[in-house]
């Protein structure tokens, strides 16, 4: 499959202070790719590396076809998304007038307008000022900012952090149809539910350096001790290890009808990270 995103070797120095180190990966087109990590691991600025905001200090990139030099043109602009710390609104104008200044920016259809708010669940609050909105309302404007002019490469760095659970739902299942229609996204998070149901394929990220990427479930399987935890029909609960004498015995109590639940053991991606780093993945 196709190549959106190509990182290939590459370090950021700020000063002595060495964000990024070696860093290799590829986003496909058409996946959701999510990087993982805590304070300070490099997520932010991988963004503002692959969106043309900062240079690299080395280290080959290509982002929809084109090298970093092309970064700042139009006409990559104009083919990618960016939510970031760095997006802005124009607190003054209505909701609307800020979207309709970004739709001629793009040269987007008005149209746009209507069928971006819905999908970030803002329909309603178009005629609103945004300096009268909560931070959840401006998180979705700004969303709904990046997504106006239908790109085909979404950069979300952190894009659900400042919702409340209702909220952060309907947006992630609005990224999920963005995504189902083509458009590739590359998020950033702390929060492994999301990562473990939107992304195809996560990279975790400390102190600059990918540790581990794949699939989600593919992670969790790798990493599971495969052990069955069972809790019978008294309550007990027991864990035990996946052998042959193990299957025998759990056979028996399923035929004696003494298995209430039973599953195997898979640990979050926050455990995952954990044990790889030794750090909370907050
Ligand atoms: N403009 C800058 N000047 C100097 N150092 C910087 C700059 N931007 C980032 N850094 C440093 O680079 C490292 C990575 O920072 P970055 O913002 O990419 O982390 P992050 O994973 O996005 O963190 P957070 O989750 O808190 O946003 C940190 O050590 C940070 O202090």
């Amino acid at each position: 499959m196709e190549n959106v995103v190509q990182v290939n070797g590459l370090r950021k120095v700020f000063h002595e202070n060495i964000a990024m180190d070696d860093v290799h990966f590829n986003v496909k087109k058409g996946e959701i790719f999510g990087l993982l990590g805590p304070s300070g691991s490099g997520k932010t600025t991988t963004i503002k590396i692959l969106t043309g905001e900062l240079k690299p200090s080395s280290g080959d990139i290509e982002v929809l076809g084109m090298k970093s030099d092309m970064f700042q043109t139009a006409s990559f602009q104009s083919q990618i998304g960016i939510l970031s710390d760095n997006s802005a609104l124009y607190e003054r104008l209505t909701v609307y007038d800020n979207l309709k200044l970004f739709c001629k920016l793009y040269s987007a259809p008005l149209q746009q307008i209507a069928v971006t708010l819905r999908e970030v669940n803002m329909e309603k609050e178009g005629g609103k000022v945004v300096s009268k909105l909560s931070k959840g309302m401006k998180q979705r404007v700004l969303l709904a900012k990046a997504l106006i002019h239908q790109p085909k490469l979404v950069f979300l760095d952190e894009p659900t952090s400042a919702l409340d659970p209702g909220n952060a739902a309907y947006i992630h299942r609005g990224l999920q149809k963005l995504n189902e229609a083509g458009t590739t996204i590359l998020l950033t998070t702390h929060n492994m539910e999301e990562a473990t149901e939107l992304c195809d394929r996560v990279a975790f990220l400390d102190q600059g350096k990918i540790q581990e990427m794949d699939n989600p479930d593919a992670l969790r399987y790798k990493y599971s001790t495969h052990n069955f935890h069972i809790e019978t029909v008294e309550g007990k609960k027991l864990v035990m290890i996946n052998d042959v004498k193990s299957a025998d015995k759990i056979g028996q109590m399923i035929a004696d009808g003494q298995v209430k639940t039973m599953h195997t053991d898979h640990p979050t991606l926050g455990q995952i990270f954990l044990k790889l780093t030794g750090k909370e993945l907050v």
